[in-house]
């Protein structure tokens, strides 16, 4: 039977993972951690860096590895980063231990978000609204594979989200008790 100890939010660069899964984090009282954050601090680089000279090859690689040693973790919130779906064995690995939550938030409002930002490599591209087209055509299918629930994460207020997805988390364990006695 599927494992709902862990926590995982999926979702495109921007829609908010890093803010949400910190808020969770805090509610339940559980270490939260950041695949990207993660990555870079193992690494002592930027992911910027990573796919400068490694490309996005390089860094999905370093990816992998860090999302099957963080889903092999007991307990936790993780905010991955946004293309960690794109491999499969990173799908299993989310699916199979935690409750896999997708924030969704139109491409306008991601765009918006990230108008300042740099450091997001995929991004930093003459015309960020096409590859954000791009990239959700390609990875929606792949994060609704994963997803347990998914919740607008672009005109729902933080507090909202959090208090959402707790209620939501609360009904599958609930649920995954009754099946399992
Ligand atoms: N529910 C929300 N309402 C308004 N602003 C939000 C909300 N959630 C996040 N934000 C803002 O959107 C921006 C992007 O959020 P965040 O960095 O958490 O996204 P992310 O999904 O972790 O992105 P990435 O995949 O690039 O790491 C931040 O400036 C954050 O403050
Ligand atoms: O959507 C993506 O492919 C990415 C999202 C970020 O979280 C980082 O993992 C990196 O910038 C690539
Ligand atoms: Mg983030």
């Amino acid at each position: 039977m599927k494992n709902l100890e862990n926590i995982y939010l999926i979702g495109l660069m921007g829609v908010g993972k890093t803010t949400i899964g910190k808020q969770l984090a805090k509610a339940l009282q559980r270490p939260f951690y950041d695949s990207d954050k993660f990555i870079e601090k193992s690494t002592g680089v930027s992911i910027t860096t990573i796919f400068n000279y490694e490309g996005e090859e390089g860094f999905r690689m370093r990816e992998q590895e860090v999302i099957a040693e963080l889903t092999s973790l007991h307990g936790i919130i993780l905010a991955t980063g946004g293309g960690s779906i794109l491999k499969a064995e990173n799908r299993e690995a989310l699916k199979q231990n935690g409750f896999v939550v997708y924030l969704q938030c139109s491409i306008d409002k991601i765009l918006y978000r990230t108008r300042h930002d740099t450091q997001r490599p995929l991004l930093q591209t003459a015309n960020p609204r096409q590859r954000l087209q791009a990239l959700l055509a390609e990875r929606d299918p792949l994060y609704r594979e994963c997803a347990d629930f998914k919740i607008d994460s672009g005109n729902t207020p933080g507090k909202i989200v959090v208090k959402t997805i707790l209620q939501h988390y609360q009904a599958a364990l609930d649920a995954h008790e009754r099946i399992a006695s």
